[in-house]
């Protein structure tokens, strides 16, 4: 899709891009700030942006600026005034494409971003032929990853839905694009959208776009993601994040093919495979009523697990290998190697951000390290400082770590003494019961004093 976003604090030159560019066959969308572009950025990406410099609030170089550290291959037009050559200069120094002088003749102004287009168009190919030199599918010989390929197998030729579970970095999406790929649907478009990242209120016009008016701020109707993955996949990341009114909607729309646009009365009609992932346990949720039990069901057709990281210390040695070759190649330096010792140490660490860590570790190397065989100490901080983890403490300290996470993602704020609260009830009950429920020695066990252990049984409103 060839979408642009524009963003000015005029309203006229918003109106007048949005008609040149939507004439030349491009969908727009237009912002009057730049801190909502970088809202919407969090989960959404045009193909092309245009923004003006001098706005209130966050200025265009600003933007420019994040934009190029968070979305480098995202081109940025910015518009500046004729005599405003700094700020020209500025631009192309903090990564623009290009800029467009003001007053600008709008054909000069669709050619430019018809250039953009074309231009990252290129740049998302040579990326892809990069990545499908350096190797053509999912790596992983662990036999939870051979499952997952053999699961990809047999699913190729149909449409079910598919409900994938993994911690964060695990290559949910990845395997999520091998289904879409090895799929009848594979000549139309795969759109991955992820739930945890979109505020709330604004889920349902993402997923089902909505009509010109529908609310404030809606100056034109919009697609959703629905409707554009007609045809083809809608991969719905962290979809146990999805707020329950969503989900009865998505719910109909699996039902009956079809839906409403937000403030729409025209039924839409798609076809669209749904595969959907979570880093959480779903069945849980539906226990405790965040997650409807229907359509949990309804997605759960299919379900893979993929293995974190640590599970699969046998595919590190190949993984880091292949990620060293693609940032070389990105950055176009020698590559590096990996000594047996350094290979070792990454083997002991526990990954907490799994492969998809191990790909930012490697790309730290190909910069940081400073010879061309890595040795262990060659290695980032926390890797080489590593000690094999306790099976057991490891478990608990992940689980907490996925609810923290969740927590987090929420927007709680001042979350301690919950975990406080929980952590000493816990601790409290079990040394006691260990104890038989003699204080003395439960307070022993846990290392406080005996009038400790009293204050606190008082505080928690336990009863021994
Ligand atoms: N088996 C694999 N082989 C090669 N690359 C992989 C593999 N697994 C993951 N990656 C790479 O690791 C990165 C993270 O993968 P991906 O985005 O698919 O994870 P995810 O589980 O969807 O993460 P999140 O839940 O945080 O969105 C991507 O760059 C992906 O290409």
């Amino acid at each position: 899709m060839k979408t642009v976003w524009l963003v000015d604090d005029d309203a006229s030159i918003r109106f007048v891009l949005d008609k040149a560019l939507s004439r030349a066959g491009f969908t727009t969308e237009s912002f009057a700030n730049a801190q909502d572009v970088l809202t919407a950025l969090s989960y959404s990406q045009p193909t092309v942006l245009i923004s003006d410099v001098r706005m209130p609030g966050m200025d265009g170089m600003a933007l420019l600026e994040e934009i190029s550290a968070k979305h480098p291959s995202l081109p940025v037009i910015i518009m500046t005034a004729h005599s405003d050559l700094d700020s020209a200069v500025n631009a192309f120094q903090k990564g623009a494409f290009e800029y467009l002088a003001k007053p600008f003749d709008l054909n000069d102004a669709t050619a430019l971003v018809e250039r953009a287009y074309q231009a990252s168009q290129q740049a998302r190919k040579t990326k892809r032929q990069v990545k499908e030199q350096n190797h053509p599918d999912i790596i992983g010989e662990a036999p939870a990853m051979q499952e997952v390929f053999r699961a990809i197998g047999k699913l190729s030729a149909s449409s079910m839905s598919v409900l994938i579970n993994g911690e964060s970095g695990t290559g949910k999406e990845l395997v999520a694009g091998a289904l879409h790929n090895h799929s009848p649907r594979k000549a139309s478009s795969f759109i991955a959208l992820n739930m945890a990242a979109i505020p709330k209120d604004l889920v349902e016009s993402e997923l089902f776009g909505h009509e010109k008016g529908a609310f404030t701020g809606a100056d034109s109707m919009r697609r959703g993601r629905f409707e554009q993955a007609d045809g083809g996949t809608l991969f719905l990341d962290e979809i146990g994040d999805m707020p329950l009114d969503v989900q009865t909607r998505l719910l109909r729309v699996l039902a009956d093919g079809e839906f409403y646009r937000v403030g729409g009365h025209q039924s839409v009609k798609v076809d669209v495979r749904i595969i959907a992932a979570t880093h959480q346990d779903l069945e849980t949720l539906v226990k405790k009523g965040q997650f409807r039990e229907d359509l949990f069901h309804r997605l759960n057709v299919v379900r893979l697990k993929l293995p974190a990281l640590r599970e699969r210390t046998e595919d590190i040695a190949k993984l880091a290998q292949h990620f060293l070759s693609c940032s070389a190649k990105e950055l176009q330096v020698e590559c590096k190697i990996l000594s047996d010792e350094a290979i070792n140490t990454m083997r002991l660490y526990h990954w907490p951000g799994n492969v998809r860590q191990l790909e930012n570790t490697c790309r730290w190397l190909t910069v940081m390290a400073p010879g061309e065989l890595i040795g262990p100490h060659d290695l980032p901080d926390e890797l080489s400082q590593s000690t094999p983890v306790n099976e057991a403490t490891g478990d608990w300290l992940d689980a907490f770590q996925q609810w923290l996470n969740h927590e987090l993602k929420q927007g709680k704020n001042n979350i301690w003494p919950a975990v406080q609260a929980q952590l000493e009830a816990r601790l409290i009950k079990t040394a006691l019961s260990a104890c038989h429920g003699h204080k003395q020695d439960a307070a022993l066990k846990i290392g406080w004093g005996r009038n400790t252990l009293t204050r606190k049984l008082k505080e928690r409103n336990i009863q021994d």
